[in-house]
């Protein structure tokens, strides 16, 4: 459902010199949503963000925020803000200082952007660190007050660029649930540039794939992970096979595909590869047409009946599961 504070990408195109970065892309990012802008490293998502944001200038189409073409005013102006991979703090300045910075640079009096501010380090729980400088924090810790720098200016949209590629894997998950939490209590809406599939999974009401400037696939999170379109968002998105049968090529789970003795009417497989996973076990199998195959058991079904590598199995799955691929 359109609303009045919907953005729209129209055609969308970045061109740098003969390289065409994004190509004529239409996208609607609803209002008050978790979108995220999934890749591999090229697609242009980076550039799309950028655009959006006021920082890379629009080679043709139209960004289109509540009903207004955005895409020539300045970044300040948009109704957006940026949070960066690098968080760009300034150094010398106190957190509190560099999240009242853009008010400072709007003329805002002292005790409106203090008060301001403080709200802002309340809101991403730094409070007790407002007088610090940045490189007296943590990594996480510079993470929220970049993010409290980029709310202050209340944005209707929040973009942000890989902005948990810099944490440890531990704090990324912890960063992700605070992001989450932000986004609800906010209620604005979240674009957020990644090329993790785990993190737009955990995150994202919405997931645009790109790839080679295009939107392969967008939808809803659930949608995009479970009925890919193309072998591309298959194999990017993960937990799938591609598999050749004589009517085209499907996608199947991982999780979804049974593995049994070898029985009549089965397609017969070979084990080459077991890794135990924790909760599961991924059996890598090799079937006629030398197509491989990867099926994900629950750790206790396969360790109740343990398959060996070179041992031949039967594989199964439910017709209902195959997805067939446009390209
Ligand atoms: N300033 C620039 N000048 C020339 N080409 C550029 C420039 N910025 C990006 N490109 C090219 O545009 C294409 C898209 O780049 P972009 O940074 O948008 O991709 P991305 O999906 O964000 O990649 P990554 O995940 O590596 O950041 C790439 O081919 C890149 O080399």
């Amino acid at each position: 459902m359109r609303t009045d504070l919907d953005l729209e990408l129209v055609a969308l195109t970045k061109r740098y010199g003969q390289t065409v970065a994004v190509d004529s892309i239409h996208h609607l990012f609803h209002a008050g949503s978790y979108t995220c802008l999934l890749g591999p490293s090229g697609c242009g998502k980076s550039s799309t963000l950028r655009m959006i944001a006021g920082h890379e200038e629009v080679s043709d189409g139209a960004i289109v925020l509540a009903g207004h073409d955005i895409s020539q005013l300045p970044p300040a102006r948009r109704g957006t803000a940026m949070m960066f991979q690098n968080y760009a703090l300034f150094p010398h300045l106190s957190v509190i200082d560099n999240v009242a910075f853009s008010l400072k640079m709007k003329g805002v009096d002292r005790d409106t952007r203090r008060r301001k501010a403080g709200e802002m380090l309340d809101l991403v729980h730094m409070t007790e660190f407002a007088g610090r400088l940045p490189a007296q924090l943590s990594g996480g810790q510079q993470q929220r007050v970049a993010l409290a720098r980029a709310l202050i200016t209340d944005p209707q949209v929040l973009l942000l660029d890989e902005p948990l590629s810099a944490l440890d894997p531990f704090l990324r998950i912890r960063m992700r649930g605070e992001l989450k939490r932000l986004q609800r209590e906010l209620g604005i809406t979240f674009v957020h540039v990644t090329h993790g599939q785990d993190e737009a999974l955990a995150l994202a009401d919405e997931i645009v794939v790109m790839n080679k400037a295009r939107i392969e696939q967008a939808g809803p999170a659930r949608e995009v992970f479970n009925a890919p379109r193309t072998e591309f968002v298959a194999r990017f998105m993960g937990g799938h096979n591609v598999i050749a049968l004589p009517r085209g090529h499907f996608a199947i789970r991982s999780d979804q595909v049974t593995v049994t003795a070898p029985q009549a009417g089965q397609i017969d497989g070979r084990v080459t590869g077991i890794e135990y996973q924790g909760a599961s076990v991924a059996l890598t199998l090799l079937c006629a047409g030398d197509q491989e195959i990867t099926a994900v058991l629950p750790e206790d079904r396969y360790f109740a009946k343990p398959i060996q590598p070179g041992d031949g199995v039967g594989l199964s799955w439910d017709e209902q599961n195959l997805h067939a691929l446009s390209a």
